[in-house]
């Protein structure tokens, strides 16, 4: 059973259940666990997953809270479908609740997207201390790149446990680049923003952690203001159904140059970033979808889990400040775009964890 409630886990997830459908003597189920509930349903729908379990979220006050309720309701639905393994994406509160509520239960675990590490337990926080929590208790290590599985075997993780396969986002992309091909309906929420951006360079932002607080989103709005007042400078920033959305309506919004929407289906994401010249984000998997498209991507943390990004010179670390914002943008529109770059694997993540999994957790006498 796959276990996902989150947006990114839901994208990184489907080309795993994809691969495991493949695998012949092998049952996959999903657990969604309503963490994110709408975040994600399309696609759900466009991957063909009906989830087995589509849980409620738990009324909780903070992270501890919804952690906890967390593993209480995953443990329900693990005991209902009695899986011979779980599979966790990464680092959010489901990925963890479902790791601690399966190793409970004496189940594996396989960790999809393990290793990542920034060093700095208090950012990002909590997911820090989850992805390092979830790899003391999982059976199988499935590292995106050669840093993550370093950062495994220097915490004492077995290595015979640990497979480098890529990271599952450059699958999704893959499969999203194709149904978008065969169905140019999808992501049509797309089209008018990048419409309205017509003739001038698209800058596309995302803003939506919960440790960009109040001081920040004013700096990195007035960073973003400052960019577009250049006349060749387009702003579009889908807003994540976060509280801090808000005060970046207050901020940016009613500007000639800056379209402001509410969330878009990971379709239309994927065809604002192929249409972007610049992408300005806080988040962790569109540092690799920019890297795996060669798109520059200016990252609003003060550290990151995705070194090879900046590695490979298409993400650049620029915190929270307007003047740090305002330089890299106008240096990143000046500089040719990066070319596409496979660090992050080659979008075959999927086929190799389903495999490893059929062999090693599922069927072991296969
Ligand atoms: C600490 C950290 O970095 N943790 C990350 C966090 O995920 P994140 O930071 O990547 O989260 P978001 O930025 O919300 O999602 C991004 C995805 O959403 C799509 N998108 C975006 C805007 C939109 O309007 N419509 C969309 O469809 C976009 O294409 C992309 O695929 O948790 C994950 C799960 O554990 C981890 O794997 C991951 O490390």
């Amino acid at each position: 059973m796959t276990i996902a409630g989150t947006r990114p886990e839901i994208i990184k997830l489907v080309p795993v259940v994809h691969a495991l459908h493949r695998e012949d003597g092998v049952d996959v189920r999903v657990c969604h666990s309503g963490q994110h509930v709408d975040l994600g349903r399309e696609i759900l729908n466009a991957a063909g997953i009906v989830p087995e379990e589509m849980l409620e979220r738990p009324d909780a006050a903070d992270v501890a809270d919804l952690l906890a309720g967390l593993v209480v309701k995953v443990g329900a639905a693990i005991d209902r479908q009695r899986p011979d393994a779980v599979v966790v994406q990464g680092d959010t509160a489901t990925s963890l609740a479902g790791a601690l509520a399966a190793f409970h239960r004496q189940i594996p675990v396989a960790h999809v997207e393990a290793g990542l590490r920034s060093g700095d337990l208090s950012r990002p926080w909590p997911e820090e201390g989850y992805r390092k929590l979830i790899a003391t208790i999982a059976r199988r290590h499935f590292a995106p790149t050669g840093a993550a599985r370093d950062a495994l075997l220097a915490e004492g993780v077995a290595a015979d446990t640990i497979h480098m396969v890529g990271n599952t986002v450059v699958d999704a992309l893959h499969w999203a680049d194709g149904r978008i091909d065969a169905d140019p309906t999808l992501g049509r929420a797309a089209e008018p923003l990048s419409e309205a951006a017509e003739g001038r360079a698209l800058v596309l932002a995302t803003i939506h952690r919960r440790e960009t607080g109040p001081d920040a989103l004013k700096a990195i709005a007035a960073g973003l203001l400052a960019m577009v007042e250049r006349e060749d400078v387009h702003l579009v920033l889908p807003l994540h159904p976060r509280p801090q959305s808000q005060v970046l309506r207050e901020l940016l919004g009613g500007q000639a140059r800056i379209s402001l929407s509410s969330a878009v289906d990971y379709f239309a994401f994927v065809r604002l970033m192929r249409a972007a010249r610049l992408i300005v984000s806080d988040s962790g998997g569109i540092q690799e979808e920019a890297t795996a498209m060669g798109r520059p991507v200016l990252v609003l943390r003060e550290t990151t889990e995705r070194p090879e990004a900046v590695m490979a010179g298409t993400a650049k670390i620029v915190g929270h400040d307007a003047d740090a914002l305002f330089a890299a943008a106008r240096l990143a529109l000046a500089q040719p775009m990066p070319g596409p770059n496979d660090v992050f694997g080659d979008g075959h993540a999927g086929r190799r964890i389903a495999q490893r999994l059929a062999r090693d957790l599922i069927n072991p006498n296969r």
